[in-house]
């Protein structure tokens, strides 16, 4: 079977890596309906073999036969359009922040809640690129050890920001005004990604700490975040420390993170082994390494975990829920 697919956002770095990673996955598209804002309206896109073109986003861009919609347009773009898909009878998986916490929206990481799509009410949220490196590395260590405590430092890379982000670090290193990030981010680092918020923490790090709960299915879960941009173009980068209920073994650690689904273990500090966002650009694994106990609590882990954000942290997650939809014959 072959499905149609509607692209919103098609035009965006997210966009064109959802068409990058449909063509990777050999995903079956029949009929491709890429969407964008009128600028970029009439634009050809070659896709498996064909030329589409980029028609404008509008309330009737979805009375045609589409199965599934992937958006990254942007919060509000998601929060007007997403419905009237839904109406329609598409499947929406959406990449912005704007439905994640709705409780009848599934937020999906295939490797560690894969069951909670089958709840979905025609619109699934695809979660933001920190929160899922970091599940997918903490997913097997909960089941084996329970978490009762995480802490998340991220240094996230500037296409986060899109090409903005990466205009502002390009233009910095030539000695250029930013115009887009608050300061400079050039030979720095910048602790505010997203809107600050009244508790003093940015919505990125309030995401990463609300959306991990989700995704664990774990209220109970404490965690706080410090996410920080650096200066780099591809790539998230996370220190994690987490506090088990039970004891573990390194041992055990090692040998967990060696089998997990969708985990690449990179530690042998011996040879300077460990991730390196470098390494990580344009492949879909998430990265773990740097393992080592934290002395300081009772039953306490340090990892160090590195993903390309525009990938697994958004686009190819994005294809993976699109794939399990087909695998569980929900679409
Ligand atoms: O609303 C927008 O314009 C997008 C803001 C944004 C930029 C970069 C990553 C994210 C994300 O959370 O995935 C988000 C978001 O959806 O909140």
């Amino acid at each position: 079977k072959k499905y149609n697919v509607a692209i919103v956002g098609a035009t965006g770095k997210v966009g064109e890596t959802f068409l990058k990673v449909l063509e990777e996955k050999n995903f079956p598209v029949d009929k491709l309906y890429p969407m964008a804002s009128k600028k970029s309206a009439g634009i050809n896109i070659k896709f498996q073999g064909k030329d589409w073109t980029v028609e404008e986003l509008s309330e009737s861009s979805f009375d045609k036969d589409i199965d599934i919609a992937l958006f990254s347009a942007g919060g509000s773009i998601s929060l007007k359009y997403a419905p009237i898909a839904r109406e329609k009878g598409v499947i929406v998986i959406d990449n912005s922040s704007a439905w994640r916490m709705d409780k009848d929206v599934p937020l999906v990481v295939p490797e560690v809640n894969p069951e909670d799509i089958k709840k979905h009410n025609g619109i699934i949220a695809n979660p933001n690129c920190s929160t899922i490196q970091a599940v997918v590395a903490l997913k097997p260590l909960h089941d084996r050890f329970k978490i009762k405590r995480i802490v998340y430092s991220t240094y996230q890379a500037v296409s986060g920001s899109g090409v903005k982000g990466i205009r502002d670090l390009e233009e910095g290193l030539k000695g250029n005004k930013n115009e887009f990030y608050p300061h400079q981010i050039a030979f720095n680092c910048i602790p505010h990604i997203d809107v600050f918020l009244e508790n003093g923490y940015t919505k990125e790090e309030m995401k990463m700490v609300e959306e991990t709960k989700k995704i664990m299915n774990d209220d109970s879960l404490r965690i706080t975040a410090t996410a920080v941009r650096v200066p780099v173009i591809s790539g998230h980068s996370e220190s994690i420390n987490v506090e088990f209920e039970k004891p573990y073994e390194i041992s055990e650690v090692f040998s967990i993170m060696d089998s997990a689904e969708g985990i690449v273990l990179v530690d042998d500090v011996a040879n300077n082994k460990y991730p390196l966002a470098v390494d990580a650009a344009d492949t879909d694994p998430v990265y773990v390494g740097r393992l080592r106990r934290d002395e300081s609590v009772e039953s306490g882990l340090n990892m160090w975990v590195v993903a390309d954000n525009i990938r697994k942290g958004a686009a190819t997650n994005t294809v993976q829920i699109a794939e399990l939809l087909v695998k569980y014959d929900l679409i």
